[in-house]
């Protein structure tokens, strides 16, 4: 049950009141929504994940919405609410109305049967003590032009078309988003159409002095193998043209494609250099650099992970390793989670989690268990901080069966 101070109630918000919802995150987030930008870029929480607190003059006082993500997984998808537009206005802030939306937030997820929830946070010291686990890390690349990449076989043979970015290009980049990330834990296909409509989007207010966006495809005939968005400012120096390139996304099917692509964006005329959109901290583009010192990088926390509902949460991924595992869960927030519960995985890669009475292996809060979530952290690493406990074999075996051949990461922020 949420607490909440006298005279406040949960709301599920009706889209008459969308405007008001809205007014609440503008005041949150210090911002205004242009009429020009509303018409190019729908809002985009779904009518009925649209909830509130309403205070006691009737006004909504704070908001949070959720995405129905299919969120991918090692060996899967996993129904995963994803916590969105959170905020409370500024003259309502620490009464508790976020712990009391996270409250709400979990039981309505579990009543529509999704085990997990995930975030991107706002500022990185909200989210742990309702259990969420920073489960990932991106990589912001700033890279001078010209930056050479190692030889790839038939990249040269592929060619590039440069166009305006529009509506038109919606479903391609939708299907090169989702293929791109095949095998990468978090990263979230767009579920309506209003996320879709965010991939080509492009209201003039938020350019920033940069020019129209444009989408570079590159080709083997028809088929194209990848592609990116992205936008030019002009600016000179005394040595010169020293225009910006800044990529929005950039999504490629094989590494052919993605040395043409980037070298494409690596040697347009009159830039000096190139910033990259979030990627992987395992991309490709990180190993084909043949002098990786001088890029600026910029790494920090992407998608958060919460496990709602242990049981079906753990069996709902696939692992790398056989494991027979007691762990011991706190959960602060939902009693059902915590306790010991046997984890045990076969040579297939499933794992059966049921309730145990035996001594744990392994003791950890359920923010941990939502960092390891997506085999993107290491039990025995996690250890060295005091974060999780057990024998050294112990955490070793979690490591090796919760570990994911690809970084997990969230390309876009929701
Ligand atoms: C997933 C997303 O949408 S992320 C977007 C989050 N939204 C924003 O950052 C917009 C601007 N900020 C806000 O709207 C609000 O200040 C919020 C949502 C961050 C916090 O809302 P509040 O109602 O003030 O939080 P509430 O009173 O429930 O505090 C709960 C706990 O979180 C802590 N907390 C709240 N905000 C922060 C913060 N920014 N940094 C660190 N701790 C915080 C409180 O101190 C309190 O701690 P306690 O459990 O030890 O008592």
């Amino acid at each position: 049950m949420s607490t909440l101070p006298h005279g406040y109630r949960t709301v599920v918000v009706p889209p008459e009141r969308r405007d008001e919802f809205r007014a609440v995150d503008d005041l949150a987030f210090a911002g205004w929504v242009d009429p020009e930008i509303a018409e190019i870029l729908p809002f985009p929480v779904p009518e009925d994940r649209m909830v509130a607190v309403e205070g006691p003059d009737g006004g909504l006082a704070a908001v949070h919405g959720s995405y129905p993500f299919e969120m991918p997984v090692p060996g899967g998808t996993v129904a995963c609410s994803g916590l969105t537009w959170v905020g409370v206005r500024p003259d309502q802030r620490r009464r508790g109305l976020l712990r009391s939306m996270i409250t709400t937030h979990v039981e309505r997820s579990l009543e529509r049967g999704e085990p997990v929830s995930a975030l991107f946070a706002a500022e990185a010291a909200i989210y742990g003590r309702f259990g969420y686990g920073s489960a990932s890390d991106s990589v912001n690349l700033t890279l001078p032009r010209g930056a050479a990449l190692r030889p790839v076989a038939g990249a040269d043979a592929l060619d590039v078309r440069l166009e305006r970015l529009g509506k038109e290009h919606e479903d391609l980049a939708e299907e090169l988003h989702r293929r791109a990330g095949a095998g990468r834990p978090g990263w979230m296909p767009r579920p309506t159409a209003a996320l879709r409509a965010r991939l080509v989007g492009d209201p003039p207010a938020w350019r920033q002095g940069f020019e129209p966006m444009l989408i570079v495809t590159v080709r083997d005939g028809d088929d194209v193998r990848a592609a990116a968005a992205f936008s030019r400012k002009e600016g000179w120096g005394e040595g010169g043209p020293e225009y910006k390139v800044k990529v929005r996304w950039a999504f490629a099917l094989d590494p052919a494609a993605t040395h043409r692509l980037w070298s494409f964006l690596l040697d347009l005329d009159l830039t000096s250099t190139v910033e990259t959109p979030m990627l992987p901290v395992d991309d490709a583009l990180l190993h084909l650099l043949v002098d990786p010192r001088p890029i600026q990088r910029r790494t920090g926390d992407n998608v958060w992970v919460r496990v709602l509902d242990l049981p079906a949460a753990l069996q709902g991924r696939r692992y790398a390793a056989p494991l027979d595992v007691v762990l011991d869960v706190s959960d602060a927030l939902v009693p059902a989670n915590a306790g010991r519960w046997r984890v045990a995985v076969g040579a297939d890669g499933a794992a059966t989690v049921t309730r145990t009475e035996a001594d744990a292996d392994v003791r950890l809060d359920v923010r941990e268990l939502g960092a390891l979530y997506l085999g993107g952290r290491s039990a025995t690493a996690l250890a060295s901080a005091g974060l999780v406990t057990g024998a050294p074999d112990a955490l070793a075996r979690v490591t090796a069966a919760f570990t994911s051949p690809l970084a997990p990461v969230c390309p876009w922020v929701f």
